[in-house]
């Protein structure tokens, strides 16, 4: 039965842990699928790779608005699919065979494992391994819903849709979270027939109201957006085509006929085929796994000796920043198990990649408004793009930038974005709420550009009506 100073499930966040300290001990890295995790493969940079082109193919209609006449003559798919998997694969393989042939105090394991005790596991092949320290590094998969059809070729999830042969004419977006989001916008942006259903009435829950509100009225002015329809079956029409068929609570039917259908209803963590019962270890209700601040992997509401758990399986954000950093602290407290540190989950941002873009840090207003004790020392501040001079330039209508902070000590509790480059205006606010700088303080202590979009933000921070110290900077 081999033995091992470290075992990492999972060679995404996990593959970052086999640093310098362990170059003269022996470490397994156990993954049964792709190597190198979601991020890389199919998740937050291929789809970023989609993306921005998409973007640049939306862009007749913003130009048509400013007296500028622009036309998409076409979308190379297949060229811009094979450009951007041919870049990701080659990266994929070369962290691969690093691991595999490059590392001699590494042993790589190709295959599914599950635990059988706290420390001990069991690949799919049969090979036995015990470990004095596991990281559980596990991540999530999508899930699928169990009605008639799910099972088409014209089906997809995140996984697959990206490699297809394209460009499809005619797209259903099943979801209404950060991924139909995005997907839709890729879509639509390419010249696609996109129509996005949901179950809720809501899109982009856990968002601000407000933001998520103007997104439903932008998503709608761009692609069909039908809420509250839940997925029924997909039928195939035998031509290469399905109709997707959704029904609402009265029962009410809609058909949509696409070429290819895209299920973006949310993911699971993968504790269920990880066999954790073996190993005795918690499940919080969302099913990830339970860890203390240490990220130490609890059983009996106790920490396990010697193993950690990060990222998606460990997680309800599930955002690859915030598994990068719980990677950073697994991996010092592996080598300094006597001065452990503790995951900071102050101002965790953010962005989802659609068209207009949203990204958030904090409190909702609602939230906001929820916490504060009597409720009156909340103040927010709405301002729009377009009441700037960079949005002048843009013609803008929809961008805005809203603001959640507590009046007397003038601290930002909350931001929300929606429009051009909201993943980059926010990130001023998500320092000010990680350092604690007043919103004052923000507003006058550096220098904004002029004219540059951040105004905007300069601006929704001076509305808000917040206390001001004497002293503070004119
Ligand atoms: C389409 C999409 C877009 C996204 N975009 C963004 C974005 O823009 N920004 C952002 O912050 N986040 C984004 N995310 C989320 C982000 O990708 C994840 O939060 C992050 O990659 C999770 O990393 P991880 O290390 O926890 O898991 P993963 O990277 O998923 O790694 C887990 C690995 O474990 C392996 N594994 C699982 N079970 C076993 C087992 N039993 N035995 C052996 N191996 C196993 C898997 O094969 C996998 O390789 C996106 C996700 C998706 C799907
Ligand atoms: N830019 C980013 O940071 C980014 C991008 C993509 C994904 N992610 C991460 O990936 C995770 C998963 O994203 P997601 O969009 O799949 O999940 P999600 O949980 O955000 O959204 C899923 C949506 O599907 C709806 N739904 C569920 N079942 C349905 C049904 N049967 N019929 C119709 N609608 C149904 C739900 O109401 C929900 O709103 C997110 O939590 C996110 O953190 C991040």
């Amino acid at each position: 039965m081999p033995h091992y100073d470290l075992a990492i499930i999972g060679s995404g966040s996990g593959n970052s842990l086999i640093t310098p300290f362990w170059d003269d001990r022996k470490v397994a890295m156990i993954d049964g699928g792709v190597f190198g995790g979601t991020c890389l493969n199919v998740g937050c940079i291929p789809t970023k790779m989609f993306v921005y082109p998409a973007s640049l193919a939306a862009a007749p209609r913003e130009a048509a608005r400013l007296g500028v006449d622009l036309s998409r003559d076409k979308v190379r798919w297949n060229e811009l699919r094979d450009r951007i998997f041919g870049r990701i694969d080659a990266v994929s393989e070369a962290g691969r065979r690093y691991r595999a042939d490059e590392l001699a105090h590494v042993d790589l394991y190709q295959e599914h494992v599950r635990f059988t005790g706290p420390r001990t596991l069991s690949t799919e092949s049969g090979v036995e391994l015990t470990a004095d320290r596991v990281v559980v590094a596990a991540g999530s998969r999508a899930v699928l819903s169990d009605v008639p059809g799910i099972g088409l070729p014209q089906v997809h999830t995140s996984d697959t849709v990206m490699r297809i042969d394209g460009p499809p004419e005619r797209v259903v977006v099943v979801g209404c979270g950060y991924i139909a989001a995005e997907f839709a916008a890729v879509f639509h942006g390419f010249g696609a027939e996109v129509t996005q259903v949901n179950r809720s009435q809501r899109l982009l829950r856990g968002n601000d109201a407000e933001i998520a509100g103007r997104f439903a009225a932008a998503a709608a002015d761009r692609w069909k957006l039908r809420l509250g329809f839940s997925l029924q079956a997909v039928e195939d029409n035998r031509d290469g085509s399905v109709t997707v068929v959704f029904a609402d609570g009265d029962g009410k039917q809609l058909r949509v006929a696409a070429d290819i259908v895209l299920m973006a209803t949310g993911r699971v963590p993968n504790t269920d085929r990880l066999g954790v019962d073996a190993a005795g270890f918690d499940l919080a209700g969302d099913q990830t796994l339970s860890v203390d601040a240490n990220l130490r992997v609890l059983a009996g509401g106790m920490p396990v000796d010697g193993v950690y758990a990060l990222g998606d399986i460990a997680n309800s954000y599930q955002l690859k920043h915030v598994a990068n950093r719980e990677a950073r602290v697994v991996a010092h407290n592996l080598e300094h198990p006597d001065r452990l540190r503790t995951i900071d989950c102050t101002a965790v941002p953010f962005a989802v990649f659609s068209n207009p873009q949203v990204a958030s840090v904090g409190l909702t207003e609602d939230a906001a408004r929820e916490q504060a004790a009597a409720g009156a020392d909340i103040v927010t501040a709405v301002q729009d793009y377009g009441s700037t001079a960079y949005g002048w330039a843009m013609e803008d209508e929809e961008g805005v930038v809203k603001l959640v902070a507590e009046r007397s000590t003038g601290r930002l509790l909350g931001a929300h974005i929606m429009g051009h480059e909201a993943s980059l205006l926010i990130q001023p606010l998500v320092q000010a709420m990680a350092t604690d700088v007043a919103v004052h303080q923000l507003a006058r202590g550096p220098y904004w550009i002029h004219p540059a979009l951040t105004e905007v933000v300069e601006n929704a921070l001076l509305a808000l009506d917040v206390e001001v110290p004497a002293d503070v900077p004119l």
